[in-house]
């Protein structure tokens, strides 16, 4: 593994291209992507639905391999790896949190966080987990089961288990798309506070101005390409 220094982009992408399905029923889905993330970045990641905003994420957080193109991430070539060598890549590399919290319905808020670090053998994963929660606003539930949790709740949860292995990268997919408008306010504000206080890289896929001016860059998508790539004032 290269170790990259701390001023060279956590994500550097080169003509990423991604085309799913074969022959006559081949769709072009990204179609020359260039990008560069700086370390400690926001970034936010608008454009029209259908436009390849989850499909980009799903790429350059190495759950989709690209058709061709260069994507290296946290010092890795993401292009040179299969899929499993990506998986062990992923690992204390990407925090991911998506619209729909997806919590193991069978274990407690603290294992919901504990478990990826004690499957990456790590020390004191119960200790850091319940920081974790207590650090998102849930140190009194940390024993509760997922549908004892409200959906905000349920979804500080998921950030406290994206951030725990304090990755350098984090990609939230509409992280607050199914929650109400002031609940969905405290859980973006959970998310900011915990990634300037971690240093983590953001991006973060919204259909909402409000948070994208929260963030200190702006790239719109369309039909497979970068728009408008626009940093904050
Ligand atoms: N497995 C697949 N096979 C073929 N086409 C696909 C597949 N997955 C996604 N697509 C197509 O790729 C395009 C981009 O989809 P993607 O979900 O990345 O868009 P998006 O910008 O995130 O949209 P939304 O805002 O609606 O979530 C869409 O036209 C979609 O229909």
């Amino acid at each position: 593994m290269t170790s990259p220094s701390n001023n060279s982009p956590v994500i550097s992408a080169r003509n990423l291209r991604l085309t799913l399905g074969e022959g006559d029923a081949a769709v072009e889905i990204l179609r020359g992507i260039d990008l560069d993330v700086a370390r400690g970045e926001t970034l936010a990641l608008l454009g029209p639905s259908g436009s390849g905003k989850s499909s980009l994420m799903s790429v350059l957080s190495g759950l989709e391999r690209a058709t061709s193109g260069k994507l290296t991430v946290a010092g890795e070539d993401f292009t040179a790896l299969n899929e499993d060598a990506l998986a062990m890549a992923r690992r204390g590399r990407i925090g991911i949190v998506l619209q729909a919290f997806h919590l193991l319905p069978t274990m407690t808020a603290v294992e919901n966080v504990a478990t990826p670090l004690e499957l990456a053998g790590e020390d004191g994963a119960w200790e850091r987990a319940t920081a974790e929660l207590e650090a998102v606003g849930l140190g009194h539930r940390l024993t509760h089961y997922p549908a004892q949790l409200s959906g905000g709740e349920q979804q500080r949860v998921a950030i406290a288990r994206a951030i725990v292995s304090r990755p350098p990268l984090i990609f939230a997919d509409e992280p607050t798309g199914n929650l109400d408008t002031n609940t969905g306010a405290s859980v973006e504000d959970a998310l900011f506070e915990r990634r300037a206080e971690t240093g983590a890289t953001l991006i973060i896929i919204t259909h909402d101005r409000k948070l994208a001016e929260r963030c200190n860059r702006v790239v719109t998508l369309g039909d497979g390409l970068i728009a408008t790539d626009t940093a904050a004032v």
